[in-house]
């Protein structure tokens, strides 16, 4: 067996991933000093509550509750507790203190990323973040250094497990929101409080770090617009489904020209949306994640995999170890974030996109027209529309009551989309407005 020197590694938190790294780590540790020509030590792993119950065996003299003092004895710090203080706190010291850091948080990255970034740019220091994005999925190293030389023009992004299972259950099992929510929270893809999930800020979080690294400027998580699942009906699922659709929760970052300004900037937002059945993303079942970036030179490549779990999240944070201990056995110049392009974040109204828009309406000659007028009026083009009359009554007394009408528009901005449905919603012919929804992946 080889000799090494050992590098001095402190894990913070013990939970659904931290215990898997430890594990594996300590499993494969012989093997991954061959990869790195250095030991890995694990020096100790902070946790709250020494007893509690753990995913995977772990030496009990491992434990510790002292987490500051462990941060200070080692070369580097790999941080799973989540949360956003003492976390914040932790990675902080971890930094000034020389050490090199790995973290799988992308709550506290998307709230104080920039400031943890420019003091490990000051110590010289490594912030390694590969497993807050898409769990085992490789996403971050592809877009910060292999697609560094191109340019990144948009990403549609399936970047929450929770929510992708519950929408896959509605579309293909029949299940209702509440069904598919609790097969998500046994199955243990929920958060205890499933919030983050299904209102997109889990997704939102992801995406402002997604739209940092692939347009080379700072997009923080308050620039996201935000919409989560929420309000999506199964019928809503069956209705995309009849006109090949699939119902998705998509983080959506691209680069644009303000249509008001004519300036470049940078959006990010979060909502379903709707994707034709035949799209790479259609084909994301169960908790799966994937990451279809559209690139000039490159054009459209697809990551996918396993967006959430323990281990597989595990295999991600200890990528990043291998990477940071090479650092440290054969020095180089390690990552840096870059952030020079400096795009301002354009609001929601500037977008452009195409919609489906679901309208009930009565059933009188010359509605269509007037229906067609309103669009027109704002700049709306129709591109399609379907109906389906709805009846009442019975025998020789049926009479008609109503219609529901799936408009399908060209592109427009949500400016013009918002002032049509918002006209829609006030016209005498339109009994309700059902639903408004994006289509992305056209
Ligand atoms: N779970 C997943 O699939 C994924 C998780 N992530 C991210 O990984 C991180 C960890 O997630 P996960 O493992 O699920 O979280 P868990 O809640 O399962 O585990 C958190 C761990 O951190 C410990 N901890 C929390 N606060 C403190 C503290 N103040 N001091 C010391 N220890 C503390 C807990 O200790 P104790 O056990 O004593 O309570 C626990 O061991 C999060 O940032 C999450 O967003 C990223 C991708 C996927
Ligand atoms: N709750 C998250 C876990 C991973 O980030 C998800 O469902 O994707």
């Amino acid at each position: 067996m080889i000799e090494y020197r050992n590098l001095k590694i402190a894990i913070l938190g013990a939970g659904s991933v931290g215990a898997q790294v430890a594990s594996l780590l300590l499993e494969h540790g012989e093997e991954l000093a061959n990869r790195v020509g250095a030991g890995l030590e694990v020096v100790g792993i902070a946790v709250r509550d020494l007893d509690a119950p753990r995913t995977a065996e772990i030496p009990r003299e491992l434990l510790a509750t002292d987490a500051r003092s462990l941060i200070l004895g080692a070369d580097i710090v790999i941080e799973v507790m989540g949360g956003i203080e003492p976390a914040r706190e932790y990675l902080e010291l971890a930094l000034t203190s020389g050490a090199d850091v790995i973290t799988a948080n992308k709550a506290l990255l998307a709230t104080h990323g920039p400031e943890l970034f420019a003091i490990a740019e000051q110590v010289g220091a490594q912030l390694y973040y590969e497993a807050a994005v898409g769990g085992a999925i490789p996403i971050i190293r592809p877009l910060r250094d292999s697609l560094a030389g191109d340019r990144v023009h948009r990403i549609l992004g399936i970047v929450n497990g929770t929510t992708n299972y519950i929408l896959d259950r509605m579309d293909r099992d029949g299940d209702t929101l509440e069904q598919a929510l609790a097969a998500a929270t046994e199955l243990g893809y929920a958060e205890a409080d499933p919030t983050a999930d299904i209102d997109g800020f889990d997704a939102a979080q992801k995406a402002a770090i997604l739209a940092s690294l692939a347009f080379h400027t700072t997009v923080a998580v308050d620039g996201v617009h935000r919409e989560g699942i929420r309000t999506v009906t199964r019928d809503q699922v069956v209705a995309a489904q009849r006109s090949g659709f699939v119902v998705k929760l998509l983080a959506v970052c691209e680069r644009l020209v303000d249509p008001e300004t004519g300036r470049d900037g940078v959006s990010a937002r979060v909502h379903p949306a709707l994707i034709p059945a035949g799209h790479p993303l259609a084909a994301v079942h169960g908790a799966n994640n994937a990451v279809f970036v559209e690139a000039e030179a490159a054009g459209s490549l697809m990551f996918y995999g396993a967006g959430a779990g323990g281990r597989q999240t595990a295999s991600a944070v200890l990528g990043d170890l291998v990477s940071a201990a090479r650092r440290h056995v054969v020095g180089g110049p390690g990552v840096a974030e870059s952030t020079h392009a400096d795009l301002p974040i354009l609001p929601i109204s500037s977008v452009s996109t195409r919609y489906q828009i679901t309208l009930s309406v009565l059933d009188r000659p010359g509605v269509l027209a007037q229906i067609a007028t309103l669009f027109s009026e704002h700049g709306v083009s129709v591109e399609a529309v379907q109906q389906s009359v709805v009846t009442v009554g019975g025998g020789e007394d049926e009479e008609s009551a109503g219609a529901t009408l799936v408009i399908g528009t060209h592109r427009a901005t949500e400016k013009a989309l918002a002032a049509t449905v918002a006209d829609l919603a006030g016209s005498p012919v339109v009994a309700r407005v059902e639903s408004v929804l994006r289509v992305e992946g056209l």
